[in-house]
């Protein structure tokens, strides 16, 4: 049934309980958002207050040769600095990159029914969940959004239980994407003196997801967010972007850009991948990597979609700064916890900003 636009009541339980999502609203002809979507003015993102970081993207291909020392460099600095950076020539195949913008928008476009099998209440699998805003329960006012979020333990229980209409491109990507999220793991924690080790790599980003998102056209991009303020949980995550943009990273006191501005556009770039870093990398790092807030702003001429992987430990495992940091730090900067504490803590709490790092603090 169509909802009610100035009953929030209504509206969310069109959206959010019913899956229709904010497809659905849109769908259903609406010309302006409904209140439950007007963000607060502190967490909308003003294009005036932001700049495009113009940085070429990190060629990849040149890790495996002479010049390897200069990319290493580069990926380096980009770590410990804005905590987003671009890569090419990263080895996931170009043709999948187009194939998966095409997928997230064939699998949105399906009827309801199709969708909302996976509503996390329903959903035939634990692995898979798709929703709209991340905890909608929780928040002061939605994302204009919508998801479907993968587990991934191994190919087989991948097959079996990520939506049959996805799960071949989704599978490649995150295959392939996990081969240079090792190679770069492999850069960032030699650059701290940690001998790279497979095994220790493994139990690091043991846990891996996949997720579509979709972000409708908004006619009053202005006023809403499409995810709010968060930095990713994890070690790194890939993300693919699509043509749109709307990817705007927080400048900390520390970056010194132009005094005004308050973010920072990363810009899509033809066949690249964004990476950034995570929360546990952070940590791990006793804070010489960043894991930066980030937001998506919504557009009011085309929808647009990303594909992003999280990379992150198993739950058990034990997280603090490595010793080989903390030795040369003189000082550990974080606590010692076990991953799963950390990731209940967060998906316990609405979406604001890097405050979720608090846990790792001492208290
Ligand atoms: O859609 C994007 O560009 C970013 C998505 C994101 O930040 C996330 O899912 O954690
Ligand atoms: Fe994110």
């Amino acid at each position: 049934m169509a909802p009610n636009l100035d009953d929030a009541k209504s509206v969310f339980e069109f959206v959010v309980k019913e899956g229709n999502g904010i497809k659905g609203l849109v769908d259903s002809g609406l010309s302006k958002v409904p209140a439950v979507y007007v963000q607060p003015p502190n967490e909308r993102i003003d294009k005036e207050n932001a700049i495009k970081l113009e940085l070429p993207p990190i060629d990849l291909s040149k890790l495996d040769g002479p010049g390897h020392d200069a990319v290493a460099e580069q990926i380096v600095r980009a770590a410990e600095t804005v905590g987003f950076f671009q890569v090419v020539n990263h080895g996931v195949p170009l043709h999948l990159l187009e194939s998966l913008k095409d997928t997230a928008h064939k699998f949105f476009g399906l009827p309801l029914e199709r969708k909302a099998v996976y509503l996390a209440p329903v959903s035939p699998s634990p692995l898979v969940t798709y929703g709209t805003s991340y905890l909608p329960e929780k928040e002061k006012a939605l994302g204009w959004k919508g998801y479907i979020l993968m587990q991934y333990t191994d190919d087989d229980q991948a097959l079996q239980h990520w939506p049959e209409e996805i799960n071949g491109v989704l599978l490649e990507y995150m295959k392939s994407s996990i081969v240079m999220v090792k190679k770069l793991l492999r850069v960032l924690l030699e650059n701290i003196g940690v001998k790279f080790d497979d095994s220790m790599i493994d139990v690091l980003i043991g846990k891996k997801m996949v997720a579509m998102i979709f972000y409708p056209t908004c006619p009053n991009p202005d006023v809403t967010i499409g995810i709010g303020r968060h930095s990713d949980i994890g070690m790194l995550t890939v993300l693919l972007q699509d043509e749109v943009g709307g990817l705007y990273v927080k400048i900390e006191e520390a970056m010194k850009y132009e005094k005004k501005a308050e973010w920072i556009e990363i810009p899509p770039i033809p066949d690249a991948l964004v990476i950034n870093v995570a929360d546990m990398l952070q940590v791990l790092s006793n804070g010489k990597y960043k894991s930066a807030e980030h937001a998506v702003r919504n557009t009011s001429t085309k929808s647009r979609v990303s594909l992003p992987i999280f990379t992150m430990p198993i739950e058990t495992t034990k997280i603090a700064p490595l010793p080989q940091v903390v030795e040369k730090d003189g000082i550990a900067n974080y606590r010692e916890f076990p991953f799963g504490d950390y990731m209940n803590n967060v998906f316990t709490n609405a979406l604001d900003g890097k405050k979720s790092l608090d846990f790792a603090k001492f208290s």
